[in-house]
């Protein structure tokens, strides 16, 4: 058991808290705040609790080297407008600078550090800024679930030099995933899609240990039929992962798991929105077509019937390529059908979260992360670096 905010006491701690501020921006402005919003119960505890807030998160990926455009003061602006309440925010995350603005924090203040990223000691986990870092605080906090699955200097390295503890962020992402790994109800369903079977096969290895059915989705679909024998066009494959598909599918006819796979799917003659589209039989798309969404009629149909009678669902990536308003027919119609059913529901971040929000049924799923590549370590059965790191409970 991971220490966690109620395990220690912060009144007039300078407190270090890792958060996931790595949000979408737009012009130099926030388009999208759910990360944010999700670690305001942490702040604002911490705040009543009469602690120093230092805050610290990534933000897009600046290799290592200060960019404008990647600073984080439109977020810190956003977070001023969200807690009603005066942020301050430097420009630097270690440093003299940074130093004087921390001895002038009153107890209940927040200051919102630079992006860690722009020091190449961020990602290397080098301990030299790690202790840098620490130096400015008395305790650690994380609850940067969506940075969890990174072990670099401000997820992994602080905790060599403080105390620390999990956020209520990082808890409840932790207990909401923990649970649907460690204790589903049955029917399980797993419905993985998205681009690439490489970035899959761990958690499709894991998931097939533990579901009843398996639907794929998305590019990652067509390997799969690919492994079938279907000719499929110019359809994106991964020719190299067939003989991984086949093991796979292997593997689960052995362990009773249903792979399930479409049946029928929309093709187009160009990756475009502006592409001539069909829907036919998945094994029957002809030379110059591409899959581009899974959501056939009849794949739909079976989709549907087993998330009907589904009590767990998690589901990670999208069955098609749902920016394009041509192809994001099966997701929309996916994410209503989990919306309609009585299963308990975790969607694992990144675009399919976005597809849930596209669908309006976000408030419709029993829990949806704020990470993808870290609910997909969760869903791999690894344990996170980021949480691993944290102090135990004694
Ligand atoms: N049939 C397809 N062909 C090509 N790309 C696809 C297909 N289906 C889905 N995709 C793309 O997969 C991407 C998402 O993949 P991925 O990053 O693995 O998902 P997630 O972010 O949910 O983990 C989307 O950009 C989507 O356009
Ligand atoms: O947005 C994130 O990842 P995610 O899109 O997989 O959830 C996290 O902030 C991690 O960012 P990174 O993938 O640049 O390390």
């Amino acid at each position: 058991m991971k220490k966690t905010l109620k395990d220690m006491d912060f009144k007039g701690k300078k407190v270090l808290v890792r958060v996931d501020f790595n949000v979408p921006l737009k012009d130099r402005e926030v388009t999208d705040t759910t990360r944010i919003e999700a670690a305001l119960p942490t702040i604002e505890y911490l705040i009543k609790e009469g602690a120093k807030l230092l805050l610290i998160s990534h933000l897009g990926r600046p290799g290592g080297e200060a960019k404008d455009e990647l600073r984080m003061d439109p977020v810190a602006k956003k977070l001023a407008n969200l807690l009603n309440k005066e942020v301050k925010k430097v420009d630097d995350c270690i440093g003299e600078d940074v130093e004087k603005a921390v001895a002038d924090l009153k107890d209940g203040d927040v200051l919102v550090l630079e992006n860690s990223r722009f020091y190449p000691g961020e990602k290397k986990n080098d301990p030299e800024f790690a202790k840098q870092l620490a130096s400015l605080a008395d305790i650690y906090v994380n609850d940067a679930f969506g940075a969890a699955h990174r072990a670099h200097a401000t997820t992994v390295g602080v905790t060599e030099y403080l105390p620390s503890a999990a956020g209520f962020l990082m808890q409840r992402e932790l207990n909401a995933l923990g649970e649907v790994m460690e204790n589903p109800a049955s029917p399980f369903v797993a419905i993985m899609g998205g681009a690439k079977v490489s970035d899959k096969i761990d958690v499709i290895k894991n998931l097939i240990t533990k579901v009843d059915s398996l639907i794929v989705g998305g590019g990652i679909a067509n390997t799969f039929l690919l492994a079938k024998g279907y000719e499929l066009g110019d359809s994106l494959v991964e020719a190299d992962k067939v003989d991984l598909a086949k093991e796979l599918m292997a593997e689960a006819e052995a362990k009773g798991v249903k792979i399930v796979l479409p049946i029928d799917v929309v093709i187009a003659d160009d990756f475009s929105n502006e592409a001539n589209t069909k829907v036919v039989q998945a094994d029957q798309v002809p030379a110059g077509w591409q899959i581009l969404d899974c959501g056939g009629p009849e794949s739909l149909e079976q989709y549907k019937a087993i998330i009907k009678d589904a009590k767990t669902v998690i589901w990670n990536g999208p069955l098609g390529v749902f920016e394009m308003e041509k192809f994001a027919h099966g997701t929309i119609e996916l994410a209503k059908a989990l919306a309609e059913s009585d299963a308990h529901s975790v969607i694992g971040g990144g675009d399919s979260a976005a597809a849930i929000n596209k669908a309006g049924v976000a408030d419709q799923m029993s829990h949806i992360s704020t990470g993808g590549g870290a609910s997909l370590m969760f869903f791999e059965g690894k344990e996170l670096p980021g949480v691993a790191a944290l102090d135990d409970v004694e």
